[in-house]
């Protein structure tokens, strides 16, 4: 019996009057992209419009928490302001303890902006030992073991801010 993993929604929630941001790094593109693309399609199969949701990138993980809140300001300024915002990275464990610092870092920086931003920030950031485990959370590696993590951050997406929406 599989435990681990999401459960079943409480029900389903319609995204068709939300407007979602995605910002990833661009470290590790492969990974990142099938990452943002089942984030996309499992929000597009819950009502989000494809036209809000508005995709911005920044060059690493470490860059995400300022990239946001800047994101964030822009499209409030521009008038399209935001009812949430998935920050996406992809961490593969190095030789040195970079890994350890950025994720940590980063991390905590993304729980935190929440309170600054006023809205779901989704943790849309994988801290991986090996580029296999990567793969794996983006359903592409070879046997493909796992689900797409994408598809978990999309579904958490729409739930938090349709749920808990201004
Ligand atoms: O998004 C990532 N950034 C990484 N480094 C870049 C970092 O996020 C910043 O962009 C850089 O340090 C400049 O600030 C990574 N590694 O170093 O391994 C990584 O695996 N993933």
């Amino acid at each position: 019996m599989a435990v681990k993993g999401l459960g079943k929604p409480d029900q389903v929630y319609d995204g068709s009057k939300i407007r979602v941001g995605i910002i990833h790094a661009r470290w590790n593109s492969v990974i990142i992209d099938a990452l943002v693309k089942g984030a996309i399609e499992r929000m597009a199969s819950l009502g989000v419009n494809e036209k809000n949701i508005i995709v911005e990138t920044v060059p690493g993980s470490y860059e995400l928490p300022w990239g946001t809140k800047r994101f964030v300001d822009r499209q409030a300024k521009l008038g399209e302001p935001l009812d949430v915002v998935i920050p996406i990275g992809v961490l593969i464990k190095g030789s040195t303890m970079h890994f350890e610092y950025i994720s940590d870092s980063t991390t905590h920086a993304l729980m935190n902006l929440q309170e600054k931003v006023d809205m779901p920030v989704i943790f849309g950031l994988l801290t991986c030992m090996t580029e296999e485990q990567a793969l794996a959370r983006a359903g592409i590696d070879a046997s493909h073991s796992m689900h797409n993590h994408g598809e978990d951050w999309g579904a958490a997406a729409v739930e938090m801010a349709v749920k808990f929406g201004k």
